[in-house]
């Protein structure tokens, strides 16, 4: 067979079998892909190239392993043919992104444990455990290795792979473990399962040959050899620990700034081990119960925000939900109270302990003493995990006189004219939407001009107002029950209506008219300003798209006739707003 003929024929094969599914991952994941991807990507391709390179060479060179000449195209590094590096290559590539896909919306930080909790003393031992049985298996592969006979080939293989396998078990048990196993079992075995039929389907045709005398000689089925198997899935299972050891260093290293204070957006190999070398005992409890309640939270009363949390990554994603956590107990507290009187009294609560908190952290560290004393169990966390040093004060107290406005409905309406609307908004929502500028540049761009920053927050604002408009308009049923009426009272005159009688009726054509004059507003505004989110860090981009328009496809659902409603609310069927956050991710 000649060299073109031989390049073509594997080309054929790489073609129709490793490339496509790398294309379709590719396609898939490519609005996901973030700068910390293509590097742990790369990371792991560099290694499983480096360290397969002197084990493949070797296996070749004594014969264990062959390839038919007319096979083989010309490059060969250390005698591995380049289709075999290749393989390698694409192998790691398409493992690595069916793990990174099937892993996006899982916010790992909640599975770290520290291990010196009573919840979590069984731990060590499962790190014993697995350590036993990796060493078993080391200990067994060199014995059948020594032996030179049927178990060569296998042995050869369990000696290579399964000494990676405890390094990474070791440093990363916790997560491999703890993932769930749509994360890890998954990503393991589709791919192992897949290249398992395509080796026969090769096999079948002698791509590549095991050598009779160093294998066992049982089929797992009819084509595919017990070691070619083995070989699969140990490889995948690589990949994915590799993959999983690698996002157990960056929780380590963003979720406790007390261990890592100002880790970089990506970090040194150096760093990631010395993370994962961080003893459990170490780990701020606190903090972690602070993150699992949060990502509860929002999981149960927010489905658009879950869903546009879910594209933000690291840091950014932990400091986002803390803050919603601090807001969602805030509202709570307030919306929840028994009286006006209570409810008063919350706010001059989370006044005061914004006071201490910001006076504290100018000279140490902030005291949980009011917060235990003063709130009840279930809020603490909210309020002692807020990141506090990355936020500027105003907007947090804004937003709690923004409670207040709500205070007054128990004598009349604060909102008068559409000028209280928005300043209501602008309280309530449009210092939400700053606060969350404020932490995307903090983390991803500190060093952007002032005078930039001010405008694309001013910008942000005005989006929070435009999404509190379209929760208005999307909320007139239910706060009439509470006895409130956002409406301001100048539109509810041009019909000769009063706020009882919205409270009383909230439905009818002159209710529909209010709510379309209301959502149109909230759309002029946030067109005027829409473009302002392309001038943010680049990766917060997509996220903050993800947020705003699975928000404003709400209002979007309200403008259509026979709009489904639950629970009083309208709401976004959940293939929608999937279809939504991927439109605008692939923007
Ligand atoms: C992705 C992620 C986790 C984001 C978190 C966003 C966040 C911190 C939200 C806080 C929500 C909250 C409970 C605030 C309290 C006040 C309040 C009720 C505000 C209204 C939210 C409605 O949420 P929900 O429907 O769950 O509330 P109710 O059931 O009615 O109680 C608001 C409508 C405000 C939401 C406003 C934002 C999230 C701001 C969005 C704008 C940006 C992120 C900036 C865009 C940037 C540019 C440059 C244009």
């Amino acid at each position: 067979m000649g060299y073109e003929y031989a390049l073509v024929y594997v080309i054929h094969s790489h073609a129709k079998y490793t490339i496509p599914p790398a294309l379709v991952l590719t396609a898939l994941y490519r609005p996901l892909l973030t700068k910390i991807d293509v590097y742990k990507i790369l990371f792991l391709v560099t290694i499983a190239v480096v360290s397969t390179t002197p084990w493949d060479s070797y296996l070749i060179r004594t014969g264990v392993w062959t390839y038919p000449s007319h096979v083989i195209v010309g490059p060969k590094l250390f005698d591995i043919p380049f289709e075999e590096v290749f393989f390698f290559i694409i192998q790691t590539y398409n493992t690595s992104l069916l793990y990174l896909l099937l892993s996006k919306s899982t916010f790992q930080p909640v599975y770290l444990r520290v291990e010196a909790s009573s919840r979590n003393r069984q731990w060590p031992w499962y790190r014993t455990f697995g350590q036993i049985f990796l060493l078993g298996v080391i200990g067994w592969a060199y014995i059948i290795l020594k032996a030179q006979g049927s178990g060569t080939y296998t042995g050869l293989i369990l000696v290579w792979a399964v000494p990676f396998l405890l390094l990474l078990w070791t440093l990363a048990y916790q997560f491999i473990l703890g993932l769930p196993l749509s994360n890890t079992l998954i990503p393991i075995a589709a791919p192992t399962l897949y290249l398992w039929i395509v080796d026969t389907l090769a096999l079948k045709r002698g791509t590549w040959v095991i050598s009779s005398g160093t294998k066992f000689g049982v089929y797992l089925w009819d084509g595919l050899e017990i070691e070619e198997a083995i070989f699969f899935l140990v490889t995948n299972i690589l990949i994915v620990f590799g993959q999983v050891a690698f996002d157990n260093a960056l929780c380590i290293l963003y979720t406790f700034p007390s261990i890592f204070p100002n880790p970089p957006l990506v970090p040194s190999p150096a760093l990631l081990v010395k993370a994962l070398l961080t003893a459990s005992s170490k780990y701020d409890e606190a903090r972690l119960t602070g993150l699992r309640e949060a990502v509860d939270r929002l999981k149960r009363k927010s489905r658009s925000f879950y869903l546009a949390s879910s594209t933000f990554q690291g840091q950014i994603r932990s400091d986002l939900l803390l803050l919603y956590s601090f807001c969602r107990v805030a509202d709570d507290l307030v919306d929840d109270a028994a009286s006006a009187e209570e409810a008063r009294a919350w706010i001059e609560k989370i006044h005061e302990f914004l006071r201490i908190a910001y006076d504290e952290t100018k000279g140490g560290p902030v005291s949980a003493a009011y917060v235990l004393e003063h709130f009840p169990k279930e809020t603490q966390s909210a309020l002692l995990q807020l990141p506090i040093t990355k936020l500027s004060r105003e907007p947090l107290e804004d937003l709690l006189h923004g409670f207040e406005m709500d205070l007054a409905f128990n004598t009349s309406s604060p909102i008068k004219t559409e000028e209280d609307l928005e300043i209501y908004a602008q309280r309530v929502a449009g210092t939400v939407a700053q606060m969350c500028n404020e932490l995307i540049f903090h983390i991803y761009d500190p060093t952007t001009p002032q005078k930039d920053r001010q405008r694309i927050i001013k910008a942000g604002n005005h989006m929070g107002i435009a999404l509190q408009y379209v929760n208005i308009a999307r909320d007139i049923e239910v706060d009439a029950k509470l006895g409130r009426v956002y409406l301001p009272l100048s539109w509810l005159q041009e019909h000769s209506l009063k706020y009882a009688d919205v409270v009383q009726h909230p439905h009818g054509d002159v209710i529909e008219n209010m709510r379309t004059r209301l959502l149109a507003k909230a759309f002029t505004l946030y067109t005027s300003v829409r473009g302002a989110i392309e001038e943010l860090p680049i990766e917060a981009r997509g996220p903050i798209r993800v947020a705003v328009e699975s928000y404003m496809e709400i209002g979007r659902v309200l403008q259509q006739d026979g709009y489904v409603v639950k629970a009083g609310r309208a709401t976004v069927p959940k293939a929608r707003r999937l279809r939504v956050a991927w439109s605008v991710l692939n923007q």
